[in-house]
């Protein structure tokens, strides 16, 4: 299981450089407003995902001393004795990946360095439309089943080849080949999306009632098309409609993941704890089933998300993250309970965009 063990930067946002040895489980990162804890965790995660997870482009991370940063990470695979070197470095645009030292794809990095992210803004997950749902459940079986991205890729290029014969009102005979590979592979997605949700099932089970002491909650998944008939089926019943929108409606585009606590919506009915807390159970039951499933524990980056909890939920969170598998880094603003409550690790202050490692 790697665990980031070191980390290097230059010119990273608030960190003009910054050199830092992690602990294998908890790293905890403590400081003020704007003093830069955000940012050390959105370096681990740029290092792995290559994307931030604020919504901010590459460019974005760029400090004062010009348009590029570096990033550098050692990941350390237990039992083995040499880490290996991830290298990240942005410069006019491009963002340039390599694993030790050899240019490595988005993709690689993506499933050998799973990280993931519990963060206030993972509101969006219960309040917004379906595609973070459904984005965040194929995150999931991404690295679970690893004949998911195929599919998925085929499905994607059939659903824009049969959009745009859609749209140019392309003849019956030059729709079906899309028509055809499109209700083949949408299937597959739809099943691998169902084998994952109830493989997280049995975790759910388990750290819901943990983290919010109920087990009323559901979860369910809605495959994009009419209940009870193939996608080919509901694709040539809708066609007259599609052609008329010059637009596939149904499939797993369309798809949408269900939640429901106390039988009730989760978008408005339940509260925002109850939503944190619900959203830890779904983001923690991936990452272990990730974990069971592949033998690699994603790193865990929990910035600020306890904040709005109180004290019964907060204990509650803190004691399952004790249990997590993983590497795990939490941010806050003061240092008290923290460790006391999740166990052994390190700790670190961030002021003005300098960090240092402090004794617990
Ligand atoms: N590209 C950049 N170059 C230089 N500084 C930046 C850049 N982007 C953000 N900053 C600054 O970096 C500082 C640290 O931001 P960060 O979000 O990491 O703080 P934080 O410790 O998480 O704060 P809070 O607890 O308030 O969320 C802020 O002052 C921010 O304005």
């Amino acid at each position: 299981m790697p665990h980031l063990a070191q980390v290097g930067a230059e010119n990273f946002r608030v960190f003009e450089t910054l050199s830092l040895r992690f602990h294998r489980r908890l790293n905890f990162v403590y400081g003020d407003n704007a003093a830069g804890k955000t940012t050390l965790l959105e370096l681990v995660h740029v290092l792995s995902r290559g994307r931030s997870f604020r919504g901010s482009s590459l460019q974005d991370c760029a400090g004062p001393a010009g348009k590029h940063w570096r990033l550098r990470g050692r990941y350390q695979e237990q039992g083995e004795a040499l880490p290996v070197v991830v290298d990240a470095a942005w410069a006019q645009g491009e963002l340039a990946q390599k694993r030790a030292g050899q240019a490595a794809s988005r993709l690689e990095l993506l499933r050998e360095y799973p990280v993931q992210i519990l963060e206030p803004g993972l509101h969006k997950l219960l309040q917004d439309g379906p595609s973070y749902r459904r984005g965040f459940l194929d995150w999931g079986v991404f690295h679970v089943e690893h004949g998911f991205h195929p599919a998925w890729r085929r499905y994607s290029r059939a659903l824009r080849q049969r959009n745009l014969a859609l749209r140019q009102r392309a003849p019956d005979r030059e729709l079906e080949p899309w028509t055809a590979e499109l209700a083949q592979s949408g299937e597959q997605v739809h099943a691998y999306r169902l084998a994952q949700l109830e493989a997280l099932r049995p975790y759910m089970e388990r750290l819901v009632p943990r983290l919010l002491d109920t087990d009323d909650w559901s979860l369910d998944l809605q495959a994009g098309w009419t209940a009870g008939q193939s996608l080919r089926q509901t694709l040539d019943a809708h066609l007259a409609r599609d052609r008329q929108q010059g637009l596939t409606q149904d499939g797993p585009q369309r798809a949408e993941l269900r939640l429901r606590l106390f039988q009730r919506q989760t978008k408005t009915l339940v509260s925002r704890g109850q939503q944190k807390q619900l959203i830890a159970a779904l983001l923690l039951s991936q990452c272990e089933l990730i974990c069971e499933t592949t033998g690699s524990a994603p790193i865990l980056l929990v910035d600020d998300f306890g904040s709005e909890l109180g004290e019964d939920y907060q204990k509650r969170l803190f004691q399952t993250l004790r249990d997590y598998p993983g590497q795990l880094f939490i941010t806050s603003f003061a240092p008290a309970g923290v460790l006391e409550n999740i166990g052994e690790g390190a700790m670190f202050h961030v002021e003005h965009g300098r960090c240092r490692a402090v004794s617990p």
